[in-house]
């Protein structure tokens, strides 16, 4: 693999330790979102580098849930679902969401799970290109996607007559033809860190009336997305990893807004009907991005991510001082590995070019599963994935340069 780095080696020319404690100081210093740190809940004495797995707890979302449980459920009980805004909730924070993802207001709803909404999104987008052209009978799927995504494309594909074909992201735009009704992708890849091309996989299934739909899990709250920019058809994505929204935090679902008009929902339930207390027996949805609800909301869950959002109305919380801290972060601790870790012992699976990286470095190594066990003993909690990859979460809004220098040497007490 050309654009991946090879750490490791303590060759002469390296900095040595001291000069790395040195640098990480500066780092720390000089970095403009030290202070966010302080607005989450997280131990000093361990360096958490897995909030790409479950973000970590604001301190002021528990007091929010407290209220909502004790007054919102507890004194004004179905009053709620108006008064408080419950209702329309999955809407409300959709926009938030959607501003951090580059999606201007009406085109993002929160509610569900990544994988409910990757079946909608994918059944929407193939029933779409079918509408126009029937010949196009084929799906196609990022190879080394998340399992959840390729299982339920398989299905999805069954389901509209489709055939399925997985593509590795990086040939999708050559792939994509004349009978392609759908391509499915991640914007980063989940084991290896890579940052696919959202912009030219897009456009290549534009020019062949095809629809994009991008699976957003590990970009959104790491970098800058652009849907709107890029004209993508349909996006999802989970709340619990960058956007902190806390554990089965509901996901959401973007459909571009001149696309609502069309998309028939494969499940639409009473949530999305155009007048769901009418409790007619036939089905008619509504309006623009509510037709992609389905049943109630997950209330508590949802006011969690709302309250968690909030970290972001700070004006020192931007997109762009969050992805070059995020760089920064990564390079650093690649070249903390590469001065501290024996030549040879890992490999990195994750691209150097920033261009082609998320945030997240994945280092291959021998009996990586033991690795990790023995790096969470050890305070540095990262995640191993099969079949042997250590990977290390950077999330810019609380992840320190002495963190990135102290994960990076406690690797290489545990392999060196
Ligand atoms: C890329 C990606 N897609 C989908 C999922 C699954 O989402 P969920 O379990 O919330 O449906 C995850 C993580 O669990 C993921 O990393
Ligand atoms: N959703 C998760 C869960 O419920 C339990 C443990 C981990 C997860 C994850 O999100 C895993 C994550 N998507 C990954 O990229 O590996």
């Amino acid at each position: 693999m050309s654009d991946v780095t090879a750490p490791g080696g303590t060759a002469s020319g390296s900095p040595d330790s001291a000069e790395l404690v040195m640098r990480a100081e500066k780092l720390d210093g000089e970095d403009e979102l030290a202070a966010v740190r302080a607005r989450f809940a997280l131990d000093d004495d361990v360096v958490y580098l897995d909030g790409n797995s479950l973000g970590a707890l604001p301190h002021h979302v528990p007091t929010r849930i407290a209220d909502v449980i004790e007054r919102e459920w507890g004194r004004l009980r179905i009053r709620s679902w108006e008064e408080s805004g419950w209702w329309s909730a999955p809407e409300r924070i959709g926009d938030r969401v959607g501003a951090l993802v580059g999606a201007s207001p009406g085109q993002v709803v929160v509610g569900d799970s990544t994988s409910v909404n990757v079946f909608k999104a994918l059944v929407g987008a193939v029933r779409m290109a079918q509408a126009e052209d029937p010949r196009r009978i084929e799906v196609l799927v990022d190879a080394a996607t998340f399992p959840t995504d390729g299982y339920l494309a398989e299905s999805a594909a069954r389901m509209t007559g489709c055939a399925l074909h997985p593509v590795a992201a990086a040939d999708m735009p050559a792939e994509i033809d004349h009978r392609t009704a759908a391509v499915l992708v991640n914007h980063v890849d989940y084991r290896t860190g890579r940052l696919n091309d959202l912009a030219v996989t897009t456009r290549a299934a534009h020019h062949w009336g095809a629809h994009a739909v991008w699976d957003l899990c590990h970009s959104a709250g790491a970098l800058p997305v652009e849907l709107d920019r890029h004209r993508v058809d349909f996006a999802v994505g989970c709340t619990y990893k960058y956007l902190n929204g806390g554990p089965g935090a509901p996901a959401y679902l973007y459909i571009r807004s001149d696309l609502q008009e069309r998309f028939d929902s494969p499940l639409p339930g009473w949530n999305s009907h155009a007048e769901p207390f009418a409790m007619e027996p036939a089905y008619r949805p509504g309006e623009g991005i509510t037709k992609a609800r389905v049943g109630t909301p997950e209330i508590l869950s949802l006011l969690a991510l709302e309250a968690a959002l909030e970290v972001w109305d700070d004006p020192a919380v931007t997109i762009e001082r969050v992805r070059a801290k995020s760089l920064a972060l990564t390079d650093f601790f690649l070249e903390c590995v590469g001065a501290l870790v024996p030549e040879g012992v890992v490999e990195s699976a994750t691209p150097l070019d920033h261009g082609r990286r998320g945030s997240q470095v994945s280092l291959r190594c021998a009996g990586a599963a033991g690795v990790m066990e023995e790096l969470i003993a050890r305070g540095v909690v990262g995640d191993f994935r099969e079949p042997d990859v250590l990977r290390f979460g950077f999330t810019p809004l609380y992840t320190r340069f002495s963190d990135a220098l102290r994960a990076a040497r406690v690797l290489a007490e545990v392999i060196g």
